[in-house]
């Protein structure tokens, strides 16, 4: 059975960057969206991204982003890809690959199955999909809220695109969302918090020794 590839999103700090490279993560995620508590500015981005080693891709999670900030973004910031977590649409999907020439994930937030046709709609555009709960209406973020979707409604359903598993995953649950969903990569944020937007080196290990032992 191949590697489970695990993604950490929100990271903001230097120890982040060895704490998730220690840990072999494939994905480190950087956040711009100025209302979450793990935003980082484009600097302290590129200088994240700069002491990240090779073999760890650089994602980008932005919401709704313009072109302007998109191309600081893209211009500042040594990326692998791009994660649009908004309300992007299919064809500002296309857009943003052609314009940028990065690989793009598209998320889905998944509550009900009435979300599911949506994830065949991006998944012929994008080059990733992000299967991640719903936020809960009036959420202030539309991720990274540590709530888990269920499961089941996604046991067996297949894209013509790689996808990652996201919403409430913990070193507790992970075993068993992968088990249930059939997910080869795994998206985390919340769950390897000490508190919000504030990452637990020990519980990014656990996440990552959890998955090794799927
Ligand atoms: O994490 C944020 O603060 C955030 C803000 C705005 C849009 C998306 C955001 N996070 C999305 C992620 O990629 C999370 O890793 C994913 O939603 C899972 O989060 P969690 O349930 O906290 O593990």
């Amino acid at each position: 059975m191949p590697d489970i590839r695990v993604k950490i999103c929100g990271l903001s700090a230097e120890a982040d960057i060895q704490a998730v490279s220690d840990a072999g993560a494939a994905y480190a995620g950087f956040v711009f969206f100025p209302k979450s508590p793990r935003n980082v500015t484009v600097t302290q981005a590129r200088a994240l991204a700069l002491l990240t080693p090779p073999g760890l891709a650089k994602v980008a999670l932005v919401v709704n982003a313009d072109d302007a900030l998109l191309d600081e973004i893209t211009d500042q910031v040594p990326l692998d890809m791009l994660q649009l977590h908004g309300r992007e649409t299919p064809e500002r999907v296309q857009e943003i690959r052609a314009r940028y020439g990065l690989p793009v994930m598209k998320a889905v937030g998944v509550a009900s199955e009435e979300d599911l046709p949506a994830l065949d709609s991006y998944g012929r555009v994008a080059d990733q999909l992000l299967v991640d709960a719903k936020p809960p209406k009036g959420a202030d973020l539309p991720g990274g809220n540590g709530l888990a979707f269920d499961w089941r409604l996604i046991a067996g359903r297949r894209w013509p695109v790689p996808w990652m598993l996201a919403g409430g995953l913990t070193p507790e649950n992970v075993a068993l969302a992968v088990q249930m969903t059939g997910a080869r990569q795994v998206d985390v944020s919340s769950g390897v918090e000490s508190a919000p937007g504030v990452k637990d080196a020990a519980k990014i290990s656990a996440f990552a020794e959890a998955v090794r032992g799927i």
